[in-house]
């Protein structure tokens, strides 16, 4: 018998995701169907992201093979049946508190950095790079996480060594890049690019390093429709351009520039959004979305 979700103690909510203790040594993560586009949290949710987002988490724990904090499967028995498919059992790590950002193209808060000064993070890249250009090999560029609401700052490997130590400062560079190239090239074997990632790491009570949090899923990486992909610009997003799309186009009655939150999404951009996901899923793991555990009852 599975207990509720309300038996848990709730330790932080996020903007889309809950975390939960379970006991002293394990945390119940929660990815919810909240969706948020210019940073506001949408009042509409889209059916199944968490569920969408969670099964990418387990895929790519899976895939990569890398040491990591979960400790069950997707249908452990200490999962509450309310939050079957978009939860996951993980041990309770002390989170080393760097945002271990891995680049493989320049965009975001990376070009903006670039235009100024040539490089990201103290990372000098090549001159005449454009939006979307790509950075090959990939970078490390790390950012300390901001206070709610505030983006993060990048900052330097020096930084992250001052802060934690040029040893684990090193291990978290080596993991990010060897993380993020080895999942970039699994999906971009299957035409989907991705951008940019970022990872959290925690370490046990004996010091092993483990991969935390979620895993290149489309909330925590940029992914972009390899089809359509052209440097110059900003790139389309795969799971999110068509709700960005329809909040700034001539029917939502809003802009980037109201100081109002955006209205309501229609069910059809819903509906298109949840099928973005899945599809971007789907072709990744090579699995089918149907056989992940909850959902529909
Ligand atoms: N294994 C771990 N051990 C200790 N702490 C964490 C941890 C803390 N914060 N976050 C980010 C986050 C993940 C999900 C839902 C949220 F609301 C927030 C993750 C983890 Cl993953």
């Amino acid at each position: 018998m599975r207990l509720e979700l309300s038996e848990y103690t709730p330790i932080y909510s996020g903007k889309v995701r809950e975390l939960y203790a379970v006991d002293d040594e394990h945390l119940l993560l929660v990815a919810s169907d909240r969706i948020s586009a210019y940073d506001y949290i949408l009042d509409s949710q889209i059916p199944d992201k968490g569920r969408v987002l969670t099964a990418m988490s387990v895929f790519f724990f899976d895939a990569l093979g890398v040491p990591n904090h979960l400790a069950g499967p997707a249908d452990d028995p200490r999962i509450p049946e309310s939050v079957l498919g978009r939860a996951l059992i993980t041990r309770r790590l002390d989170m080393v508190q760097v945002e271990c950002v891995a680049r493989g193209y320049l965009t975001g808060s990376g070009v903006k950095e670039y235009r100024t000064n040539g490089q990201v993070c103290g990372v000098p890249l090549p001159a005449g790079l454009v939006d979307g250009s790509r950075i090959d090999p990939p970078i490390f560029t790390p950012a300390t996480k901001a206070a709610v609401g505030d983006h993060d700052e990048n900052v330097s490997f020096d930084r992250v060594a001052a802060d934690v130590g040029v040893e684990l400062a090193s291990k978290l560079r080596d993991l990010t890049l060897d993380v993020y190239g080895r999942g970039a090239d699994i999906a971009r074997e299957r035409g989907i690019i991705l951008a940019d990632t970022k990872f959290e790491f925690g370490l046990t009570p004996d010091g092993e390093l483990l991969l935390a949090d979620e895993v290149l899923t489309p909330d925590s990486s940029r992914y972009w429709d390899a089809a359509l992909y052209e440097p110059g610009r900003a790139q389309p997003s795969f799971d999110k351009q068509i709700v960005r799309d329809w909040l700034t186009g001539p029917d939502s009655g809003w802009s980037t520039d109201s100081d109002t939150p955006p209205p309501a999404l229609p069910d059809d951009v819903v509906e298109r959004t949840r099928a973005r996901y899945i599809e971007a899923y789907e072709r990744i793991s090579g699995l089918k979305f149907s056989d992940w555990p909850g959902g529909a009852a």
